[in-house]
């Protein structure tokens, strides 16, 4: 009998326009990748690996743009339950005559399936990881699995009592129960999540720095989202949000910043200096008229900045296509220079920065050989992404979360065609409904 000269895949997609977008930046047309063991074993030529590899199965993208999964740095998944609740407001009165009262209603099982819904939406827009802050986050991380997706998630810690875990000391230690609980599982993480200056003081902060630094794993909060929460800062510590966190020995290389609207020339310095990961979420900031986030200039000093939805009661929607597209049109207009920020950059905020935001650069975010292999097929053969030039313009510019064909997360087909192969979405949406009448009534 002849021996075969094939190596094994799980997965081969060929004749793709492969972008691996990692520093080699390397293009191939037609290309392909090939998937084994949740990882990338090859990226190449499509002759070269279809001639190499015997795939359990092969996928052909030919007219398809294949790239690594975008990642979203920062959400709160289950707000999709209050989509379309309350719009139209400033974040303080949003969250605090709106939101808040809300969410007291709010039950582990609600959180189950309206994390369920949003990771639809996230799967069906191309995005394969999401950061999450918010309640019965034990929900999150069964709902994330459930649907295959990858999650860096963690209870929101604040001083006033929670619907869910009441005392903030339980809140403490139902993290720490959360770290143990997933530390060996290959798409869930946790994370330390303390909601924002004004909701917690120095004491809780402290510990849950404390926390975050003996387990090893990030700290995640709302920083300088808007100028009343700086006001406020002055009035009560005498120092802005940034310089309060400093005062208080929080900010590093494993602090998770979200927004960081309302910066000082003086913040700016700080966040550099410390290495602070920072999260932009220009359409929350523009729907609740929080301003606009320095992000051009953070660049230029070095900053890491990763893009985000935030939830989609303030999005109203989870697709990180329509981020980028937002991100790059709003830096243009803010600083009246088409140049303050390229497609290109969107494109990495939305994939490699938010890898290395959330520390797994080493895994995400490219298409590298060893990396996980998180993949997404952009179908190209539409009217309004033809013809093709450049296929980064079209995919910020012209590309929208509905153009993802097929989504791959650690190796597992997700979503082939649009159909999502993980989730029952007409169950989802069935329950999902039934929330939305009992919170009306
Ligand atoms: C209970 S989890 C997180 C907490 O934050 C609220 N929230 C949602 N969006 C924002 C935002 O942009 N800034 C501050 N807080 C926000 C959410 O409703 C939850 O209560
Ligand atoms: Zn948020």
């Amino acid at each position: 009998m002849q021996e075969s000269h094939h190596q094994n895949a799980d997965l081969l997609l060929i004749n793709g326009l492969v972008l691996t977008l990692d520093d080699a930046d390397q293009r191939f047309n037609p290309g392909a990748v090939a998937i084994g063991g949740g990882e990338i074993i090859e990226v190449g030529p499509s002759s070269d690996l279809a001639a190499k590899y015997r795939a359990a199965k092969s996928l052909n993208v030919e007219g398809c743009v294949v790239l690594p999964g975008l990642i979203n740095g920062h959400t709160h998944a289950a707000m999709t339950l209050f989509r379309g609740l309350a719009d139209d407001l400033p974040l303080m009165e949003w969250l605090q005559d709106h939101i808040f009262p809300a969410e007291q209603k709010l039950t582990a099982d609600w959180v189950y399936w309206g994390t369920l819904l949003a990771c639809a939406e996230m799967i069906q827009s191309g995005t394969t990881t999401f950061c999450d802050m918010y309640l019965f986050e034990h929900k999150v991380a069964e709902a994330a699995k459930a649907a295959g997706m990858r999650a860096l998630v963690g209870e929101v810690l604040y001083d006033f009592p929670s619907p869910h875990y009441g005392l903030i000391e339980n809140g403490l230690s139902f993290t720490e129960s959360l770290i143990q609980e997933w530390k060996d599982d290959p798409l869930i993480r946790i994370a330390v999540e303390p909601h924002a200056i004004y909701t917690c003081s120095p004491d809780l902060l402290k510990r849950c720095s404390n926390l975050a630094e003996r387990h090893g794993v990030p700290l995640i909060m709302h920083l300088s989202e808007t100028e009343t929460e700086v006001r406020q800062s002055l009035d009560q510590y005498g120092l802005s949000p940034v310089a309060h966190l400093e005062h208080l020995g929080l900010l590093n290389s494993r602090l998770i910043a979200d927004h960081c609207v309302a910066l000082s020339p003086e913040d700016m310095e700080w966040l550099a200096k410390r290495q602070v990961q920072v999260i932009h979420n220009p359409e929350s900031n523009m729907k609740l008229a929080s301003g606009i986030a320095p992000v051009p200039r953070l660049v230029e000093m070095g900053i890491n900045v990763a893009l985000g939805t935030d939830g989609c009661a303030s999005n109203n929607d989870l697709d990180l296509f329509g981020e980028m597209d937002s991100c790059a049109k709003l830096h243009k207009v803010a600083n009246l220079d088409p140049t303050a920020l390229p497609a290109r950059l969107a494109l990495k905020m939305a994939t490699r920065n938010g890898a290395k935001a959330i520390g797994l650069e080493e895994k995400l975010g490219t298409l590298t050989p060893g990396s996980w292999a998180d993949v997404i097929v952009v179908d190209f053969r539409k009217p309004h992404l033809t013809p093709l030039y450049e296929p980064v313009s079209h995919l910020v510019y012209a590309a929208r979360g509905a153009d993802v064909r097929h989504s791959i997360i650690h190796g597992r087909l997700v979503m082939e065609d649009r159909n999502l192969l993980t989730i029952d979405i007409n169950e989802v949406m069935d329950h999902v409904r039934i929330f939305a009448k009992t919170l009306r009534s």
